[in-house]
């Protein structure tokens, strides 16, 4: 939400004991941990969560663990925080927990926060200056190097509003995260209503949702309805980004909703088991990232086993690596979406980084070219990202939708991109369908052309006596494109620009001649004046194949020759007549039949002076070219004007 009036989500991080609970609690009078054991054993074991109201600002807090153990946890409600307040207690300063916290939360690529120094009641004030140059020591060179830092006492309540004060000016200056548009919400727990069915609950990362919305529950991919909102424990009519939402679903049976899922507009997110990332390994990694290394990956709230492909070396300024995540589970990602990359024995966070292909195909690390073009998509231009992300798609059609998660692009701004990169001509409309065409870049539809010439090529080599080629058989020869659709759209493109010369049927590289023997000329003659002499009767295929005599397997490519010469008509499967005799046939036909009269098949036979073997086809071939129309045993004339 942008100008005075923000909802963002506030992430607590330090290490455990050092006062995070007491501090939400201090802070919104909520005690966040909420399960029997959480209150037994005195720790946060799994997230808690409260709401604070600063002014125009609304702040929905996340409480995680500080225990080692239950770092996956801190992770799931590290996913989607805006802002941190990371608290080092008083009497113990700078722990373990607190360094790994930190940096975690600056590979989740978090704006800004508070540093808080809690349990300031235990300590002197002398101590508390030690332990704030170690806290502040400590943030130098990450996001909370300019953080305020405040003193509080949960005990006592010194600071609390100090520190309130401080978060309401954090919410005022915080940049603004550009929201994509489209809902989004990671599901962080699950439960069941009686009576109501099941409730996901999580912090809208972006968008927002109404209830009797349809939306889709990843990574299964099935459509579900919001049947009841909460947000912040209150029935709503819409939640949006920023806030805790609970969002009671229709369609989907509570048990099969755990963390680590998603709740998306229909449209927007696609499963995958392939991400393609920049990586970098963290500060504090006790060992570096391996190539073909099997790790632990925090996405959202879920954690998924997979291996790392690197793409790069590593650069020496330490910049962040290409590389690919190839997963256990499918996932669901967004362009500039961070993860955190982990080890589980020992423990240890190795590193972290951003997507850039929230659906990937595998790239080989010596594909260099797709390397470099991958490479591409970390640019800050949104034009360049979607040119590179359309190159990346090629001839699969993508929605504004699908296009939004792939490049960051908000989903209203995808179209205008689109429209300017057509305008440049960077991009090219191409049919894929009878009534369907995509956007393809332009590079893309030159090396398509190009691959229609070559195939053009390679069938006028097999076939030197074909005048053309059929389109269809174009399109057979590159079985990869979908459909033929495309190919005749590409020839069509290449006979704009006189590459080619084709019409409907058939298509040949411009300058091509058929090339003929002598003896095949010859003989091509032969059947030419074989046919003329026929007239109505002319030989049939088993006659014409018999001149050929030694050269019969030519006599069809001499025939589609003479046909496409226009100097033969094929007026039934192997049955050629002369073209002026067709067009005599047609005249007679349409002056007989003028006057509205039919005609019986005896009549064709007598008016065109053959016998009943020709006239069958003839008149099923002046059906097919749409001079008569048959109506039971006779043919009328379908409209007049055909005839020339
Ligand atoms: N004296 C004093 N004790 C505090 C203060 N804040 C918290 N404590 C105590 O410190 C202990 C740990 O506090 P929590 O708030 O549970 O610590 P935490 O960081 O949330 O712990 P985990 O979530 O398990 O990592 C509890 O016994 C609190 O009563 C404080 O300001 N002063």
């Amino acid at each position: 939400m942008a100008g005075d009036e923000r909802d963002l989500v506030l992430g607590t991080a330090g290490h455990i004991d050092h006062g995070k609970t007491a501090l939400v609690r201090a802070l919104t009078g909520v005690d966040a941990d909420r399960l029997p054991e959480e209150k037994a054993r005195g720790i946060t074991i799994d997230l808690g969560f409260a709401a604070l109201d600063l002014g125009p600002h609304r702040l929905a807090l996340v409480d995680v663990p500080g225990h080692e153990r239950f770092i996956r946890n801190m992770l799931a409600g590290a996913s989607g925080l805006d802002l941190a307040l990371l608290v080092a207690a008083a009497d113990d300063s700078v722990m373990p927990q607190t360094r790994e916290h930190l940096e975690i939360l600056s590979l989740l690529d978090l704006s800004g926060g508070v540093v808080v120094l809690t349990k300031c009641d235990l300590a002197d004030p002398s101590w508390l200056a030690l332990v704030e140059d170690e806290v502040r020591e400590l943030v130098r060179g990450t996001f909370l190097e300019s953080a305020e830092v405040v003193r509080t006492s949960a005990t006592s309540g010194l600071g609390i509003d100090e520190l309130k004060a401080a978060l309401a000016r954090l919410c005022a200056t915080a940049p603004d995260r550009r929201d994509p548009g489209l809902f989004r919400m990671a599901v962080d727990r699950s439960f069941t209503l009686a009576g109501h069915g099941a409730v996901a609950t999580g912090t809208v990362a972006s968008g927002s949702a109404a209830v009797g919305d349809e939306l889709v529950w990843h990574p299964e991919g099935r459509a579900v309805r919001v049947r009841g909102l909460h947000r912040h424990g209150r029935a709503v009519e819409h939640v949006g980004r920023g806030s805790r939402a609970a969002v009671n679903l229709a369609g989907v049976h509570h048990e099969e909703v755990s963390r680590g899922q998603e709740l998306a507009a229909p449209g927007y997110l696609q499963a995958t088991r392939v991400l393609s990332v920049e990586v970098r390994e963290s500060g504090l990694a006790p060992r570096p990232l391996r190539h073909r290394g099997r790790y632990r990956v925090h996405l959202g709230t879920a954690e998924v086993a997979a291996t790392l492909a690197l793409l790069e070396d590593r650069p020496a300024d330490g910049s962040p690596r290409l590389a690919q995540l190839v997963l256990a589970e499918p996932v669901v990602a967004v362009y500039g979406q961070p993860f955190v990359v982990r080890e589980e024995s020992p423990p240890a966070t190795l590193g972290g980084g951003r997507v850039l292909q929230p659906v990937a195909r595998r790239i080989r690390r010596r594909d260099l070219a797709t390397v470099a073009r991958l490479g591409r998509l970390r640019s800050p231009d949104p034009v360049e990202r979607m040119r590179v992300a359309l190159a990346f798609q090629g001839l699969e059609p993508a929605t504004d939708r699908a296009l939004c998660a792939r490049t960051g692009v908000a989903v209203g701004e995808v179209g205008p991109i689109l429209d300017r990169l057509a305008a440049a001509g960077e991009l090219v409309e191409v049919p894929v369908g009878p009534r369907r065409s995509i956007r393809i870049p332009a590079e893309l539809a030159a090396d398509l052309e190009d691959r229609v010439l070559r195939a053009l090529k390679r069938l006028h080599e097999a076939r030197p006596r074909q005048s053309a080629i059929p389109r269809a058989r174009i399109a057979a020869e590159l079985p990869d494109l979908p459909g033929e659709a495309l190919a005749a759209g590409l020839v069509d493109r290449l006979k704009a620009r006189g590459a080619v010369v084709a019409d409907a049927r058939a298509a040949a590289l411009a300058g091509f001649e058929p090339r003929l023997s002598q003896g095949e000329r010859r003989l091509k003659s032969e059947l030419a004046d074989a046919i003329r002499d026929g007239g109505a009767s002319p030989p049939d295929a088993a006659e014409l194949a018999a001149m050929g005599g030694t050269r019969a397997a030519v006599v069809p490519e001499l025939l589609a020759l003479l046909r496409d010469e226009q100097r033969v008509v094929e007026v039934g499967p192997g049955l050629y007549l002369d073209a002026d005799v067709e067009a005599d046939l047609r005249r007679k036909v349409a002056d007989r039949l003028a006057d509205g009269s039919a005609l019986a098949m005896g009549d064709l036979r007598d008016l065109v002076g053959t016998t009943r073997k020709y006239a069958v086809p003839l008149g099923e071939h002046l059906d097919r070219i749409g001079l008569t129309v048959r109506e039971g045993d006779v043919r009328r004339l379908k409209n007049s004007g055909i005839c020339k």
